[in-house]
């Protein structure tokens, strides 16, 4: 029988992009990966990232392990992380909560309007290793990305950035220059990625604007992706293509990311919705095998 029956949920989403926050505080767990595809393709649960919170240590209000909708574990979700402290914030009253996670702790507060939740998603890295690119690639100058015969412009040189998990952002002019659809799972899986990567298209509109369309890792076309929103506006800003605080607008809306010059740490700011309450019933989970 698996540890989650009978676990509460949250039914969430950032800007879209559909969360499940699963509380396992009280036992269950670790998820796994049959369980989260799962849980990500039952109607009441269905999700891009699952958020499962275990009890937190040394002064966190808990310890998140984060899971796609494909089932892999990953280190960092942007939008899950704000319906994650919306949802502490609601339980505890306070104006703050504290998160650990496998990428380092994350503070979050509330912001000015009710359902604005701020992050502190910690410093970006941007070595080969870190983000990380394959060894036998180390040569190329400017990562020249061929993905086969595309009709469009070639997609080339892209800003790569490890904001907890990895992103490739592509500038174009137009985010329609190539079906996202299409050419997003070609590099999401490129052999340059050995930890595979999120793949964002990025338009700039002005000195303190982007337009983002994000194909994600492990979960494919979302309306939003906080963490691609953080790479883009730390890469836009470190090829002077705009100033340190962007309005990155996604096809789900709106963040607000600061990058701050004291300690290089990106604040991402955005809303947390919750659509509804439950508990995970037996019919959600795979039939054990
Ligand atoms: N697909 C991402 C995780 C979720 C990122 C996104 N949902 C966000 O809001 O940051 C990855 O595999 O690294």
């Amino acid at each position: 029988m698996s540890t989650l029956l009978d676990r509460p949920f949250l039914k969430m989403n950032g800007l879209g992009n559909e969360i499940l926050v699963l509380d396992l505080r009280a036992g269950g767990g670790p998820v796994t990966a049959d369980e989260a595809m799962a849980l990500a393709r039952d109607r009441d649960t269905r999700f891009d990232q699952l958020m499962a919170l275990h009890p937190g240590r040394g002064g966190a209000d808990a310890f998140m392990r984060i899971y796609n909708a494909d089932g892999s574990e990953v280190s960092a979700c942007g939008n899950g992380t704000r319906c994650v402290a919306w949802a502490l914030m609601r339980e505890s009253g306070r104006r703050e909560a504290l998160l650990e996670t496998a990428a380092g702790p994350l503070v979050c507060s509330a912001g000015d309007a009710p359902d604005q939740i701020t992050v502190d998603m910690g410093a970006p890295r941007f070595g080969w290793a870190d983000i990380p690119l394959a060894e036998e690639f180390a040569d190329t100058r400017a990562i020249e990305l061929q993905v086969g015969p595309i009709d469009a412009p070639l997609i080339h040189s892209p800003s790569v950035a490890n904001v907890g998990n990895p992103h490739a952002i592509f500038w174009v002019d137009d985010l329609n220059v190539v079906d996202l659809r299409r050419v997003g799972p070609m590099l999401e899986n490129h052999p340059i990625f050995p930890e595979r990567a999120n793949i964002s298209l990025a338009k700039v509109t002005s000195k303190s604007a982007l337009t983002l369309k994000v194909w994600e890792r492990g979960a494919g076309l979302t309306l939003a992706c906080g963490t691609a929103a953080c790479a883009a506006a730390v890469s836009a800003a470190r090829t002077r293509r705009t100033g340190r605080d962007v309005v990155v607008t996604l096809p789900g809306g709106p963040l607000r990311i600061v990058w701050r010059e004291s300690d290089d740490h990106i604040l991402m700011t955005g809303p947390a919705t919750l659509e509804h309450e439950g508990v995970i019933r037996a019919d959600m989970l795979p039939v054990a095998a």
